[in-house]
């Protein structure tokens, strides 16, 4: 029996999904699917042979030295670079079966930071196609106060972009990424304007969410230490994938020895800095 059908028995045994949309509950069955994926780009070849198998309500993070090809990765999911290969995604009662549904946040937003565009202005000019001029009807307020307070950032509703900290607007880019709530979630860890503290909340905002809205989750990290601790799964990226797996796993193989040259012997002492 192939994946698929194992996919479909196994939903069709639970009574639980059966009443129940994959993002009412974690149910673990919607996944979605790279399957022999592969980028060149010119005559160079960047990623080849991708194949990961993704699931609802898990954080799996793409680990890789420099040039590995993990932000690639991210943009050939997103359509702007031509892949070869498949991305799919199945919801748990199998109706739907086609391309996800994908929510993004960047490593950085490029703006001007004087320029006098607030958290609503972004969401409505992104989520509604609303001139930002115009008076703003009271339901959008609503819904942008919604979206922000998934993420507890709903008191930053009115505040400049550019006064915001790098935290904040991680907060506010994330709160767009899920509205509406996307089948996959793509995030490119920020590696400038956050401290270590301000990106172990940035993690934790994550995992929360995983496990609230059933989502599944590709983060792009380079803190092995956060990584450990909140991550379900580790892949590790380069050029295709050498390993992928839990944590422990991963971080205790020969190919995480020979990529970042550290040997991860106990990793529990690591993590805590010890
Ligand atoms: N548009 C492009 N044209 C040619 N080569 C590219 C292009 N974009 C990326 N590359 C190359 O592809 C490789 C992978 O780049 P990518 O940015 O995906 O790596 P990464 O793993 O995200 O690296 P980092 O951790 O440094 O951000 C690099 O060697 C890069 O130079």
């Amino acid at each position: 029996m192939n994946d698929e059908n194992m996919f479909h028995k196994d939903v069709e045994k639970s009574s639980h999904q059966k009443d129940k949309g994959c993002k009412d509950a974690c149910c673990g069955f919607c996944c979605t699917r790279l399957k022999d994926f592969g980028v060149t780009i010119g005559k160079t070849e960047i990623l080849k042979d991708v194949n990961l198998h993704i699931h609802c309500g898990e954080l799996t993070a793409i680990i890789g030295p420099n040039g590995a090809g993990k932000s690639t990765l991210l943009k050939a999911m997103l359509g702007d670079l031509k892949a070869t290969g498949e991305l799919r995604y199945i919801d748990a009662k199998g109706r739907r079966n086609g391309k996800p549904l994908i929510g993004y946040v960047p490593q950085y937003l490029n703006f001007d930071a004087g320029s006098p565009t607030s958290v609503l202005d972004l969401f409505m000019a992104c989520r509604f196609k609303f001139p930002v001029w115009l008076y703003t009807p009271k339901r959008i307020i609503k819904h942008v106060e919604e979206s922000l307070s998934k993420v507890k950032a709903d008191h930053l509703i009115n505040r400049r972009l550019g006064a915001l900290s790098g935290g904040e607007l991680q907060r506010v880019l994330l709160a767009l990424a899920l509205d509406p709530i996307p089948d996959l979630l793509l995030l490119d860890e920020p590696v400038s304007g956050i401290d270590h503290n301000g990106l172990a909340i940035f993690y934790e905002t994550v995992s929360q969410l995983r496990k609230n809205y059933d989502l599944s989750i590709i983060l792009i990290s380079h803190d092995l230490d956060l990584v450990y601790q909140y991550a379900d799964r580790v892949v590790l990226l380069k050029k295709t994938i050498l390993e992928n797996g839990k944590p422990q796993d991963v971080f205790q193989s020969e190919n995480f020895n020979d990529v970042f040259s550290l040997k991860w012997k106990n990793v529990d002492t690591q993590v805590r800095g010890e």
